[in-house]
């Protein structure tokens, strides 16, 4: 089966990462890893634990610059602005490059105030503009209809699912280019997990989406493309369908066909 062409017109390359190697101290996390993500698509980096999928999610929006031994070379471009200098205003750039860990993370406040943390930092108080964002960020992430009449009450007081929904909210409250996710779904029950794949697939329209899953399955169903990494090298990266039917590389094929890993 060859796969559909990608409209390049549609996805232009949004995020380009060229010959990037990391290291926590001696430790060589990433080696050499070229690759393209493109706008409006969901790409997914899988593999087995360890490979640096995580890490080179976190590259992404400059969050291993909370970790004092990590040493970057290479370059990562967000639409032409090479992100990995010292010049980059980290702060801006997470504004264009939000994120969705693993373990949904509300804070001890309001839902309101949750989805408008981001814009109080800014500082935007406007009533009438967080109003606008509270309601147009819910009702991107899903969650509007099930919470508009407690926008007042404790995030603390959502289900697992809800509240995963409230971080995406929160994401993108701030109208970000770029939403990464690191394992979204990994501590939800399959209702739940499917909400936020059908999610994935209507915010995709508006954002480039980045997601870290374990879950063949699941980069299967919501991904455009896919990048397998293994021992911290990029392997094989390319259309999802290509990737899961007929992979280029051995190590490819026997982790998606799951005889390792
Ligand atoms: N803060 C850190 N300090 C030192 N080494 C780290 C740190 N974070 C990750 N590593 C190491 O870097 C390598 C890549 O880790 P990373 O978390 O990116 O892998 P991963 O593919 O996302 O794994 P998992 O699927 O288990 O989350 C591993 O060997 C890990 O032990």
């Amino acid at each position: 089966m060859s796969p559909e062409p990608v409209d390049l017109s549609k996805h232009p390359p949004l995020i380009e990462v060229d010959k990037l190697h990391l290291y926590y101290g001696a430790s060589h996390a990433l080696k050499d890893i070229s690759l393209t993500m493109r706008k409006n698509q969901v790409t997914a980096f899988i593999g087995p634990s360890g490979c640096g999928k995580s890490t080179l999610l976190r590259c992404l929006n400059r969050m291993n610059d909370l970790i004092d031994s990590v040493r970057i070379e290479g370059s990562i471009r967000l639409d032409k602005d090479e992100i990995t200098g010292r010049s980059t205003d980290v702060i801006s750039l997470r504004r264009r490059v939000g994120m969705v860990f693993q373990q949904s993370n509300p804070f001890p406040k309001s839902i309101y105030e949750n989805i408008v943390y981001g814009l109080r930092i800014a500082g935007i108080n406007d009533k009438a503009t967080l109003d606008e964002t509270v309601e147009r960020s819910l009702k991107g992430a899903a969650i509007w209809n099930e919470v508009k009449d407690r926008l007042h009450d404790s995030a603390l007081g959502l289900s697992g699912g809800q509240a995963q929904r409230i971080c995406i909210a929160r994401a993108i409250a701030t109208n970000p280019e770029v939403i990464l996710m690191d394992e979204p779904c990994s501590a939800l029950d399959p209702l739940s997990t499917l909400k936020i794949e059908e999610l994935i697939d209507e915010l995709k329209e508006q954002y480039t989406i980045v997601i870290v899953t374990h879950n063949m399955q699941q980069a299967a169903r919501v991904s455009d493309s896919t990048a397998f990494f293994y021992l911290g090298e990029l392997i094989e990266m390319g259309d999802t369908k290509k990737i899961f039917t007929n992979p280029e590389k051995q190590q490819t094929e026997d982790y998606i066909t799951g005889r390792f890993g």
